[in-house]
């Protein structure tokens, strides 16, 4: 150990002081260096996104994408470039709990060899607001209230509701959060758009409108809301430390990478404006061209210097990809380096290592608060004859980046375009587009968010713009918040998209979670062999019995156990093994797993029934799977565990 100048210390327990018992010396500089390090050691949280996690991996292009970009990065197919991701909450602050109710975001920065490029992106396709102008606006309501900074993590309460109502935009992204996609069951499994719109220029010149989309290879999965309001307090790390473990145990997250393609001619051949981000693109109008995947590999070493201080901004852009004038991209272009420099309290906060540039940089900037790089010139300005004018500018074409020179023309106003007024064709064609369980939920949603709102004006207000959307929908949820049921309707409107509704993403048992309920004096052979075979299917396996150590079965098999009915709970399982046994105390025993199957099975969760464990169901049902005269059992447990929820279980 040494001081932070390097000086070898020789003790770290004690003050200097006068006497063991006086008071300390004023010349003690290890202890004040040490006591000034750590109250110095916190800096202002993100303004939103304050609470996140991040991850390294590599994207690997597909295919050229040259006839519409001549991004580097995406150039040649098989060609890998280094990243790293951060997920985030938006709304609650640094130490609020993962699975809130929000809009979650993803941020990753790709260190190409033509400087960094970062692709930012929320795991639903439209924005709060058309404007950026209103963005702080949106986010003061939703965040806690000025004078009593009540409530965390959460916008279910009177000032979040009284600006949706009166600020119709919002609906759109409202009725989105309020769907199964506002409570992912894992950043693994989150779809999530750039919901701005940018540009594509290829090397002739020519630009394409472009949106990107992340696709998680596992499909997109939620909690149920009760679910994801239990777990905030049985383990407020429940996505970060899922993020973690599946990447400890190389069950790596991936995500394929999917662009939406727009001529510039087709402009304004849609029924949205290509411009509002308050829209999505259909994928069923405008395809989404899969390009590469990105896949986390590794784990972060160092939350601070990796998740804090690694800093996103839609504006590191690369040769290849340009603006739109979309105007809350154009909004955005402004507010994160802003931002960055403030909380990272330098405008050197890209020097930093986790944001620093793998290719070469040269510019003329030295100095500022924290610089780390030692330049050895004199002259830092630009035309210059001194030092043969370096760093000199790069032409287009040897890969300087030139903007796509498109034409702008227009008077000086402070006005919305009238072609981004249509605020409710697209989430009636989002209901329209949903399973009845997703609408269900949706209704749940909007009545648990709305119920706890106290002004039974803004209640009321809500209703009467949900109408907008559904009226009978509108005319539940007005039910259940006790309210009048709005009086006007809905436009007809029957198109739908199957690709709007999760429960059209893939499924499978990979990395799912089970949890083995189990006692002394199990059949050894049998549940080896199930649990032989969960993981060959990479079935994350926990064995929880009444206490720690190990469980030993009839033959003798020695099973370790990770955790305890006490530590763990169904909550954070995604199914259930039962295999029961005995314990020293039968009665808990018997209680603590009956306990656990009830909530399980309440949760649509697939079960496994061992042959000695039929003594807890009665009957078969949905998604239970029995042992017992059962030779198939493990592909059918495991095939249930892949199938995830039984929604027809009575
Ligand atoms: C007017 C609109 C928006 C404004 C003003 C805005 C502003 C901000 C600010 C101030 C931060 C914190 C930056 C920091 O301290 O490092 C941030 C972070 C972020 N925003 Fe936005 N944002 C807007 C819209 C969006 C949209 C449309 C997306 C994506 C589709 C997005 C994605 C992100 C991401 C991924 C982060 C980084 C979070 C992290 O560091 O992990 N934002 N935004």
């Amino acid at each position: 150990m040494t001081t932070n100048e390097g000086r070898k210390r020789s003790q770290d327990q004690d003050q200097l002081k006068a006497g063991v018992r006086g008071p300390t010396l004023r010349q003690d500089y290890e202890f004040f260096e040490k006591m000034s390090h750590f109250v110095h050691e916190e800096i202002p949280e993100r303004v939103v996104h304050a609470r996140g996690y991040s991850a390294h991996g590599e994207f690997e292009c597909y295919q050229s994408m040259k006839h519409v970009t001549k991004a580097g990065f995406l150039q040649e197919a098989g060609k890998k470039t280094p990243l790293t991701v951060r997920f985030s909450t938006v709304q609650g602050p640094k130490g609020s709990y993962d699975t809130a109710r929000d809009l979650r975001c993803q941020g990753v920065k790709l260190y190409t060899e033509d400087g960094n490029l970062d692709l930012t992106t929320i795991a639903m396709p439209v924005l709060i607001n058309n404007d950026a102008m209103k963005f702080p606006d949106a986010m003061h309501a939703f965040q806690s209230k000025q004078d009593d900074d009540i409530p965390t993590a959460t916008g279910a309460h009177d000032r979040f509701w009284d600006y949706v109502a009166n600020n119709p935009e919002a609906l759109h992204m409202v009725q989105w959060i309020m769907s199964d996609r506002g409570i992912l069951r894992s950043y693994r499994m989150m779809e999530s758009w750039s919901i701005n719109t940018y540009l594509f220029v290829n090397d002739q010149g020519k630009a394409t409108f472009m949106r990107y989309v992340w696709k998680p290879v596992l499909g997109v999965h939620s909690l149920l809301q009760d679910e994801a309001l239990t777990i905030g307090g049985l383990d407020p790390d429940f996505h970060r430390r899922d993020l973690r473990e599946a990447i400890d145990h190389g069950a790596y997250p991936e995500y394929e990478l999917g662009v939406q393609l727009i001529p510039m001619e087709d402009e304004f051949k849609y029924d949205f404006d290509v411009l509002d981000p308050a829209k999505f693109w259909p994928e069923e109008l405008v395809p989404v061209q899969i390009i590469g995947k990105m896949t986390l590999n590794r784990n972060i070493d160092n939350y601070f210097t990796e998740s804090e201080q690694v800093a996103f901004n839609p504006a590191n852009v690369v040769p290849g990809i340009d603006f739109s004038n979309d105007p809350v991209l154009q909004g955005r272009l402004m507010a994160y380096r802003d931002a960055q420099q403030h909380r990272l309290g330098s405008a050197n906060y890209d020097e930093l290592p986790i944001n620093r540039p793998v290719c070469p940089f040269h510019n003329n900037q030295r100095r500022g608060y924290m610089r780390q790089r030692i330049d050895v010139d004199q002259v830092n300005y630009h035309q210059n004859s001194l030092a043969n004018n370096t760093p000199y500018t790069t032409s287009p074409e040897e890969g300087g980046y030139e903007h796509y020179p498109k034409k702008v023309e227009g008077h000086v106003i402070r006005a919305r375009s009238e072609s981004f007024k249509d605020y409710f064709s697209q989430p009636r064609i989002f209901w329209n587009s949903m399973t009845p369980v997703e609408r269900q939920h949706t209704i749940e949603a909007f009545s648990y968010q709305l119920g706890r709102v106290k002004s039974k004006s803004v209640r009321q207000q809500n209703v009467n713009l949900l109408v907008n959307v559904d009226k009978e929908m509108a005319c539940i949820i007005a039910d259940n918040i006790g309210v009048d049921r709005p009086s006007g309707s809905h436009v007809p409107l029957s198109t739908s998209y199957p690709s709007l509704s999760q429960a059209n993403t893939p499924r499978n048992a990979k990395t799912q979670k089970v949890g083995v309920l189990i006692g002394n004096g199990f059949n050894g052979k049998e549940v080896t062999n199930v649990l032989n075979y969960l993981q060959q299917c990479v079935v994350f396996v926990e064995v929880i019995s009444e206490t720690l150590g190990t469980v030993t079965g009839a033959d003798g098999t020695e099973i370790k156990v990770d955790k305890t009915f006490l530590t763990t709970s169904p909550y954070l399982l995604d199914s259930l093994y039962v295999v029961g046994g005995q314990s020293k105390n039968e009665t808990k025993f018997h209680q603590d797993i009956t306990d656990f199957v009830n909530t399980a099975y309440k949760h649509y969760k697939p079960i496994g029934v061992a042959t000695n464990a039929q003594s807890f169901f009665q009957k078969a049902a949905e998604g239970v799977v029995f042992a017992e005269a059962n030779p198939d059992f493990e592909e059918k447990f495991v095939a249930a565990i892949g199938q995830q929820r039984f929604w027809d279980r009575k």
